[in-house]
């Protein structure tokens, strides 16, 4: 069943309470004081709802329940106000703070059993739509066959990070990496061939890259990081071991062992002026530029 949280300063109530809700099969928690709740909760308990008294001495139902909203981890926590009085404004305003629902003293147990189903049943209904979310997100933000930041992802973030930059003057590098004749892999293995070599691609360009790096797949064949708080030098050095690793690798497409090279393009947000757009289009000069050098290479806007 569930656990609920009574949070009331007379102990004949929660005596009650605690009898009928262990009664109904919940684990029932008490919280003599509105700071006692507050201390539970912050320190990791665990509650799917809350009984909440509207009066107690030193902090008042409704200050529990500011304390709550306020609080992105418990804002969500459904809450159950018990109040002598419904007649009272306190009440009115512990609904608009958030409250799911109240009781008024004395109260059927019944009828109280019955309200927390039904916010237990909602908050069910919230947690799935929050995964729900969550998951959708993921799918959003992710790319399907390599599991990188996908483009939209890639662009969204990088932007944040070129705007941060130029606030605070820092160096900034984009490299756009592409895998040299990629269409002769799937041409002379096919396409599932060539999905292994990007599924073994982006898993080495994941454990060369640098925490605060940003990693993506921007297109097919095509890469991209970007490297906050970085000067050209080091983005060299970076991408060249980068470069290095890769060509080495011996990738296995079932039987047969391929090897593959990278082209790198780099370009280094120099300038209030420049933007995410700019940067990029930068990088895909150079990268033009080590294709046209001979591929296998990083070349410098
Ligand atoms: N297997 C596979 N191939 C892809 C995917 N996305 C793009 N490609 C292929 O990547 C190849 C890119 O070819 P090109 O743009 O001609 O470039 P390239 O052969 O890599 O030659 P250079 O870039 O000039 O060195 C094409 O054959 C695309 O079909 C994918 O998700 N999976």
């Amino acid at each position: 069943m569930s656990r609920i949280l009574v949070v009331d300063d007379n102990e004949i109530n929660i005596q009650l309470l605690q009898f009928e809700l262990d009664n109904e099969g919940h684990t029932t928690v008490a919280a003599r004081s509105g700071r006692e709740a507050l201390s539970l909760l912050r320190q990791g308990a665990t509650f799917d709802l809350i009984l909440l008294d509207l009066y107690m001495p030193l902090m008042s139902g409704i200050e529990v329940l500011r304390a709550l909203k306020a609080d992105p981890l418990l804002a969500t926590l459904p809450v159950i106000m018990v109040t002598a009085s419904d007649l009272d404004d306190s009440m009115i305003e512990a609904l608009d703070m958030g409250a799911d629902d109240y009781v008024t003293k004395p109260f059927s147990f019944r009828v109280l059993a019955a309200r927390m189903r039904t916010s237990l049943r909602l908050r069910e209904v919230q947690e799935k739509l929050r995964a729900t979310n969550r998951h959708l997100n993921m799918l959003a933000t992710t790319d399907a066959l390599t599991s990188l930041t996908n483009r939209r992802s890639f662009m969204q973030q990088s932007d944040r990070e070129v705007v941060r930059s130029i606030r605070h003057q820092q160096g900034l590098v984009m490299a756009i990496i592409d895998v040299d004749h990629f269409k002769r892999v799937n041409d002379c293995y096919g396409h599932a061939a060539g999905d292994k070599v990007l599924i073994s691609l982006a898993k080495e360009l994941k454990g060369q890259v640098r925490e605060c790096d940003i990693l993506g797949r921007i297109g097919g064949e095509e890469f991209a990081i970007c490297m906050p708080q970085t000067e050209t030098e080091q983005a060299v050095i970076a991408v060249e071991r980068l470069r290095e690793a890769v060509e080495s690798m011996e990738i296995d497409i079932g039987g047969q062992v391929l090897s593959i090279t990278l082209s790198i393009g780099l370009s280094q947000l120099h300038g209030s002026d420049l933007n995410l757009i700019e940067i990029m289009r930068e990088a895909d000069l150079a990268l033009y530029q080590a294709k046209n050098e001979g591929r296998n290479r990083c070349s410098i806007h």
